[in-house]
């Protein structure tokens, strides 16, 4: 069996899309995600320039050999352009074996370890009043876990406040937008956001926070002292992680649960946090982390200490990524919770898939493969738009992490 042709899909129905598409020999075809968001044009040449010549003429059905051959092979290892062409490769061969035995993803992973995917929504509003009914709302829908992100007086478009109650796309400018951030208001305004949803919607729902790298360690601790009260499921990506050491000093000082990743490449930048038990839910993802091959390995390693996975699922990632990682989330014995951000009406057509929702889970479906394919004259009619993600200064101008 060979692979005998293999092309790179861009589309922006509402938002950019990055999609491989291998062919093989026997006419079955696999379908991988690339999407770098705000980056995307890197990965498309990273695959159509450097990788797609290699494919050809390989067997498809030699998943590890090929992942091994594309990250050694390059030998200017990790980063998120590479690990991220590693992946649509990685999912679309997944895609392949899948079809060849007539299996859906998640037995050829090992089979069910549970009925559905547990997954969390995004609700967020300008000030607390507002977000606290956006996560009434997702209750409503019979969510059992909700993020819940607040604008905070003071500060300039703070992270995670949307435009829409269900769809969050900050990537939203032709050239960077430029936000705002101020610790000192943050820290004086988001736990009187969590205090009144357990004020108002009790302990039954299990709440999460996303500090997105803006606080200090020092900083990171005292937001988690303060938020254990309201006994979140996590706080994520409190403070940068590529010192992992840092989460040392957080973990000393809070019980609050911490979850980092989603910005991560391969193991390597997981390997201290785990190791040292300093997190408790892994945010790296399919497209993230070089695809279902390597993404096993950390949970894997990961499950030696505890630490369960809780894969990044923000709309950036396309419906191929969630088809992945719905069977990843399906096999994977210390599975945490799956985010669920939910693509537009436009974005589902493009993907059409047969994954779904129900009371607060996702479902991935029986159909061989990942059960995602894509429409691709559809495809066709939304051209790429460049859109960037924003940036975010403090007051005084000084450049901050967005
Ligand atoms: O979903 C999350 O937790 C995010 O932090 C979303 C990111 O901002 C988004 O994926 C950036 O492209
Ligand atoms: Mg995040």
């Amino acid at each position: 069996m060979k692979i005998v042709s293999a092309k790179v899909i861009v589309t922006c129905p509402g938002r950019n899309f990055v999609t491989l598409k291998i062919h093989t020999d026997q006419g079955v075809y696999g379908i991988g995600d690339g999407t770098l968001n705000g980056r995307e044009l890197a990965v498309v040449s990273y695959l159509e320039d450097h990788v797609i010549p290699c494919l050809i003429g390989m067997d498809p059905r030699r998943i590890e050999d090929i992942w091994q051959y594309l990250y050694r092979g390059a030998y200017w290892r990790r980063g998120p352009v590479t690990m991220r062409a590693i992946a649509a490769v990685d999912m679309a061969l997944w895609d392949i074996k899948g079809k060849m035995a007539g299996m859906p993803v998640y037995q050829l992973l090992g089979g069910r370890s549970r009925d559905g995917v547990m997954v969390y929504g995004h609700a967020n509003g300008a000030d607390i009043d507002q977000t606290v009914d956006a996560v009434g709302k997702y209750i409503d829908l019979g969510y059992k876990a909700i993020r819940a992100q607040t604008g905070v007086p003071g500060i300039k478009d703070a992270y995670g406040v949307g435009r829409g109650t269900m769809y969050y796309e900050p990537a939203d400018a032709a050239l960077p937008s430029v936000t705002g951030w101020d610790t000192r208001k943050a820290l004086n305004y988001v736990p009187k956001l969590f205090e009144k949803l357990r004020a108002t919607y009790g302990f039954d729902h299990h709440l999460l926070h996303d500090g997105h790298h803006r606080y200090t360690p020092q900083e990171a601790a005292n937001l988690g002292k303060m938020l254990e009260p309201y006994q979140l499921f996590w706080l994520e990506d409190v403070t940068p992680a590529e010192n992992q050491e840092a989460f040392k000093l957080i973990r000393q000082h809070t019980v609050t649960p911490l979850a980092v990743g989603e910005i991560f490449n391969t193991i390597w930048d997981a390997k201290d946090l785990i190791q040292n038990q300093l997190i408790d839910y892994l945010r790296a993802t399919v497209v993230g982390a070089g695809g279902l091959t390597h993404l096993r390995r950390l949970a894997d390693l990961a499950s030696l200490y505890q630490i369960r996975t809780g894969c990044h699922g923000a709309t950036d990632l396309s419906p191929v990524t969630m088809g992945c990682a719905l069977h990843f989330d399906t096999w994977v014995p210390n599975f945490g919770i799956q985010e669920y951000m939910r693509h537009s009406e436009e974005t589902d057509a493009v993907f059409p898939h047969d994954y779904h929702f129900d009371k607060g889970y996702l479902f991935c479906g029986e159909a061989p493969g990942h059960g995602v394919d894509i429409d691709e004259e559809l495809a066709a009619k939304y051209p790429y738009k460049p859109a960037y993600l924003p940036v975010a200064r403090l007051e005084d101008g000084t450049m901050w992490n967005w």
